[in-house]
């Protein structure tokens, strides 16, 4: 029997599929600043479309990892290749960081910004950005100051920004990390619909929960180097390494 193919969402279908930048790779990648290298060597090959979540503890790289793929920094030594080629696709990625950077600007402002640098032409702009905002639940707060917003509104307009220019290839770091469950769950509808969409995405989160409900691939990390890949039902419940084990029964680990 044929599996349902899922709706086309045409306001979060990607300009090229997610697939067509796979796979991401890591060769020997390092990192260092000044004596210190966070990332030493590090190979890693995400071929699977869908969701890969970058898990790990604090200071393990897992954001180094994900501005590497976003273009935001450049390794020492090593390449970071997408599918083919070895040049960033950067009009193909959206990025949202921890904590959201929105300019200052009307709700609404923020999202026609957003569609005007990604060559959008005008009169379509107004329309996507209100399409963004219904998607998203904010058309209510559509002109009110974006820097008013609660931290879950804001988080959800730098999500909505970062969609609005239909990338192939989602980075979210941490993209709910002290929300409540409620702005949580319309975060992780909004990055499902994506994925549905095609969208290859990349995120890192702590949240165990979370990765159950959202990730297909779990890469865990630890002090700079991948000691894991695997499916995220698998990783979550019965990982190989003892870090790994460590991390999600929240033990400390000291090495
Ligand atoms: N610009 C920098 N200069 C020096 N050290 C850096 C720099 N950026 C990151 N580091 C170090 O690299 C290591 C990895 O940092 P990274 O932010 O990738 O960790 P992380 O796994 O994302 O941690 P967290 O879960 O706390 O966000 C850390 O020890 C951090 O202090």
């Amino acid at each position: 029997m044929l599996s349902p193919q899922p709706p086309t969402d045409a306001l979060v279908t990607p300009l090229i599929p997610g697939s067509g930048l796979l796979p991401l790779a890591f060769d020997e990648v390092t990192l260092t600043f000044r004596q210190f290298s966070p990332l030493n060597g590090v190979s890693l090959r995400i071929a699977s479309p869908g969701i890969t979540a970058i898990m790990g503890p604090n200071g393990a790289g897992k954001s180094l990892m994900l501005r590497l793929l976003g273009g935001l920094i450049e390794p020492v030594s090593g390449q970071v290749r997408f599918g083919e080629q070895n040049r960033v696709p950067r009009g193909h990625i959206g990025y949202v960081f921890q904590t959201p950077v929105l300019l200052r600007r009307s709700v609404k402002g923020n999202l026609l910004h957003a569609l005007k640098l990604a060559g959008v032409a005008r009169p379509e702009r107004k329309e996507r950005a209100s399409a963004l905002l219904k998607m998203g639940e904010l058309h209510h707060l559509a002109d009110n100051p974006a820097r008013s917003l609660s931290g879950g509104e804001k988080q959800r307009l730098a999500l909505l920004r970062a969609l609005a220019c239909k990338p192939a290839l989602l980075l979210l770091d941490e993209p709910s990390a002290s929300l409540d469950p409620q702005a949580t769950f319309l975060i992780e509808s909004l990055v499902s619909r994506a994925s549905r969409a095609g969208v290859k995405v990349v995120l890192i989160s702590h949240d165990q929960g979370q990765m159950g409900r959202l990730a297909d691939e779990v890469v865990f990390v630890h002090k700079g180097r991948v000691l894991e890949q695997c499916p995220a039902d698998v990783f979550l419940k019965s990982p190989e390494s003892r870090q790994a084990k460590a991390y999600l029964s929240g033990q400390l680990l000291l090495d």
